[in-house]
Order: C-alpha cells, then structure tokens, then sequence
C-alpha cells in the first residue's frame, strides 16, 4: 500500500481534512519564504488536533539547529524532513527520525548523495536542483527514479489527483508527497482535491 503525506498544513480544518479522507501523514512547513509557513505556536495546535496514528512531519529548509530545537521543544512531532543542503550530520544531530529529501535536477549520482544519509528512514526525491527549494509544483521525469535502491523512496514533485496513479503504477514507490496538487490557492488545502487523491491512491490498490 503506498503511503501518502500531504504536506503545507496550515490550519486544524485542512489537518482534520487529511486525516479523514485517509492520508498517513501531513506535513508543516518551517519555512519562513514559504506561503505555507506556519510558526511553532500554530503547528502545535494543529499536531495537538492530529488524531492517533497520523504522523506529524516537520519540514525544514536550510534551517539552523537553533530553530530545529525550538520547533521540537514546542511542537508534538513525529519525524523530520530535511529539504536543503544540509549536511548528514547536521539531520542526524537532533536524535529524531528524518527523511533527506534530494532534488533530482541535476544531480549526477544518487546513490552517492543518498547513501551519506545511510540513517535516514527514506529518501524523498523532489523535482528542485540541487540546493533550490522545493515545492515548486513540477514534475520529472519519473524514469531518472533509483531503481532498486536499499531505502523506501518517496516521490514528490507536481503530483495531483490526475497524475497520482499514473506515477504509483509507473514507480512503485514506497510512498508520495503533495503539496501544490491539492491547493484551492497558496497554502489552503482543498478538500475536493485531498478526496479525490485518496479515492485515485485506493482505486489502484483495491
Ligand atoms: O511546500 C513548500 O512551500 C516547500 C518549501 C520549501 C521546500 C519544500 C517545500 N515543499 C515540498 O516540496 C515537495 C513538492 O511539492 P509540490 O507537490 O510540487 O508542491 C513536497 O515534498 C513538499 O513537501
């Protein structure tokens, strides 16, 4: 069954909107440039809400240690999502469980990049270049993916409710991240669309 994180969580309404169309995670962006951004103060109450078994991801950007400790000592989180350049011993300072995420454009040899986070759970692959951020909406050319690679891969990158089975069936991934795909406007998720998602991810795992 492939896992599905919906990611730019910005209020309790869209978090309790994830939960129960079925999704397995919800991400909070700790990003200040991003529209998605959401404080400490806010993602506390928004993990708070979260019903048991929905994971709580932090995403960070470039962030120093200081502000990766201050979110963890205010916010309920269960994993990390790291999402720029940083350093393997820099994501695994925290003793918390993390997911390296690595942009695909560009990069000239994945194993070599991925196999430093040796102890991430996963490895998310994004259509960024390499030290750009993330959540641009696009999509890449899903036959670059690592075949066979020793650690579950997670797809990101321009998915929606009309792309998500083609590229579950073409992959075979572990599991997908959404953020744009499923917006009404920057930073407000969309119910229809979260539904509409699921019933894509179920219809082809039935
Ligand atoms: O969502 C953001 O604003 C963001 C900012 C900086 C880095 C990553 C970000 N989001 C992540 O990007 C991918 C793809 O998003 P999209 O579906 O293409 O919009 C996803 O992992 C988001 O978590």
């Amino acid at each position: 069954m492939t896992r599905v994180k919906i990611c730019g969580i910005t209020s309790i309404e869209d978090a309790h909107n994830v939960a129960a169309a079925g999704a397995d995670a919800i991400g909070l962006v700790f990003y200040a440039k991003s529209s998605r951004y959401v404080t400490p103060e806010q993602a506390a109450k928004i993990c708070n809400a979260l019903p048991p078994f929905v994971t709580s991801v932090a995403l960070f950007m470039n962030a120093d240690a200081e502000q990766v400790n201050d979110t963890l000592n205010k916010v309920k989180l269960d994993l990390l999502q790291f999402h720029g350049a940083e350093s393997a011993e820099f994501c695994r300072s925290f003793n918390k469980p993390y997911i390296k995420a690595v942009g695909i454009n560009g990069l000239k040899n994945f194993t070599e990049y991925a196999d430093q986070y040796h102890d991430a759970l996963g490895i998310l692959i994004d259509s960024h270049a390499l030290g750009k951020a993330g959540g641009t909406g696009e999509t890449f050319d899903w036959t670059l993916l690592p075949k066979g690679y020793a650690k579950p891969i997670i797809l990101a990158g321009g998915l929606t409710p009309d792309n998500v089975a083609e590229a579950i069936m073409q992959t075979s991934v572990y599991a997908v991240d959404l953020s744009s795909g499923v917006e009404s406007s920057s930073g407000i998720k969309s119910k229809v669309k979260i539904n509409a998602l699921m019933k894509e991810v179920n219809r082809i795992q039935a």
